[in-house]
């Protein structure tokens, strides 16, 4: 069948020791049944975007008028920049300004403000050929408005009308972008309401540079509705979703706190960082849906390989048993390069000469994998057949779902971020934002009041 795989071979008791054994799986069944019979159910947001062709309908509407310009620039963070870059470094990695005949604009997704990337950004740009996509869900969000108003000063300064050089992303109704649309003709595309921002890839959030950059996007859609089918399967051993969010939690609960995603291929690392987001903000929480005190989550890991056998797997294999692998593997590479017959009187160079790099990576992928499970650790993969926009629709599609399902089997609200509020509300007051004259003053006696330790 078309598609991703996902081989649990060696989460599993015998292959690996202390592995999970099949009465632990089928002790929860019904568990499961019920769970995701209560998420099709519930149908939170990110369940019906890949049925809903109104917002694709919207970014086809402008399709010409966006891929008119030579450069398209992103200005968000975190969910409204992190499915962008994944999708970019997947799909569109030499991000070139012509691509397959046709001309689509370079992309650029600045999701920082740090100001020497940002500068770097803008000395690569001509503003009167660039379109700038701000998105933020919020439309408060202080990076993404701060980067905007860099665009937009830099866009007056050369006397070019905003509105043919900026489109808006964001809430249909809230926010300060929202109001600046209504009143200066903005064009704007919306992200439901009821999509949070790291479950909002497949939303003009990340569709919209995607087709910039000349991705297709009605099939990464068409990846997700399979996978929607596949993961909608209530029987815990045909639905992969449901089967990693419970190994991953009977796994949590023996304290294994980390999961690693380890892809084995340059341009699909970066859905570990779109993965870092959403499995950490989604699970990492305090609070259970009762208000007790639970404090739990699983710190997601990115790590590259064959790059980070050589940093990391030194650690994975004989640190603690407290992690989880998940490798990607990639089965057919966009090219090869063939390794020349040089040397062949060195066996230690000999061996290499007339094999591929594809063979070397996979190999050392299976090496990885082999020795790990040797070593009692739990590993598993997500296999990749090749990359294009259906597969990773796919792989988006069922880790939104299976972060679903974790956040029920942790009885926690996966769909709040609490926790990062103190640290904005801070950096209003800082930096004058209107209404928090009283707290930055707070914030500055109790910073006043601290035992000073720098050395
Ligand atoms: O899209 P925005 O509203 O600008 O939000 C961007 C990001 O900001 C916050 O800090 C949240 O923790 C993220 O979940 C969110 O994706």
């Amino acid at each position: 069948m078309k598609g991703i795989k996902f081989d649990f071979t060696n989460m599993f008791y015998p292959n690996i020791e202390k592995g999970i054994k099949y009465e632990e799986i089928n002790e929860y069944k019904d568990k499961i049944e019920k769970i995701v019979s209560e998420i099709l159910e519930e149908e939170p947001g990110f369940l019906k975007l890949p049925k809903n062709t109104k917002y694709l309908d919207k970014i086809l509407d402008i399709q010409e008028w966006v891929q008119s310009f030579e450069s398209f620039v992103v200005l968000g963070i975190g969910g409204s920049a992190l499915g962008n870059i994944a999708l970019q470094t997947t799909l569109n990695p030499l991000n070139y300004n012509y691509r397959n005949d046709r001309k689509t604009p370079k992309i650029f997704i600045v999701d920082n403000v740090d100001p020497d990337f940002v500068a770097s950004v803008l000395d690569q740009i001509d503003p009167h050929t660039t379109l700038f996509n701000v998105i933020s869900k919020s439309g408060t969000t202080a990076e993404a408005m701060s980067n905007y108003l860099i665009a937009r000063g830099i866009l007056e300064s050369y006397g070019l009308d905003p509105k043919k050089h900026i489109v808006f992303t964001t809430d249909p109704e809230n926010g300060i972008l929202r109001k600046i649309a209504q009143e200066e003709g903005i064009e704007t595309l919306e992200i439901p309401p009821e999509v949070g921002g790291r479950f909002s890839v497949l939303t003009p959030v990340g569709l919209l540079s995607a087709l910039a950059g000349g991705i297709d996007i009605i099939d990464l859609l068409n990846g997700a509705k399979t996978m929607l089918e596949k993961v909608s399967n209530k029987n815990i051993y045909e639905n992969p979703a449901a089967l990693n969010a419970l190994l991953h939690f009977l796994y949590y609960k023996k304290g294994y706190n980390i999961s690693v995603m380890m892809p084995y291929s340059n341009k699909l690392l970066l859905l570990a960082d779109w993965y870092r987001q959403l499995w950490a903000e989604s699970l990492g929480k305090k609070y259970d849906i009762n208000g007790e005190v639970v404090n739990v989550g699983q710190t997601p890991v990115k790590a590259l390989g064959a790059t980070d056998q050589h940093s990391q797997v030194q650690l994975y294999n004989e640190g603690p048993d407290d992690k989880i692998i998940t490798f990607i593997k990639l089965e057919k590479f966009e090219r090869d390069i063939k390794i020349p017959k040089i040397h062949e009187e060195y066996s230690a160079l000999s061996y290499l000469g007339g094999k591929t790099l594809s063979e070397l990576l996979n190999t050392e992928l299976f090496g990885t994998e082999y020795a790990l499970t040797e070593h009692g650790k739990p590993n598993m993969k997500v296999i990749f057949p090749e990359i294009n926009a259906f597969n990773v629709g796919q792989f988006f599609f069922a880790y939104e779902f299976q972060t679903a399902i974790m956040g029920k089997l942790l009885e926690i609200d996966a769909y709040d971020q609490p926790g990062v509020e103190l640290g904005k509300k801070v950096t209003y007051a800082l930096m004058g934002r209107e209404g928090y004259e009283e707290f930055s003053k707070e914030v500055k006696q109790k910073v006043e009041k601290k035992e000073k330790f720098i050395l």
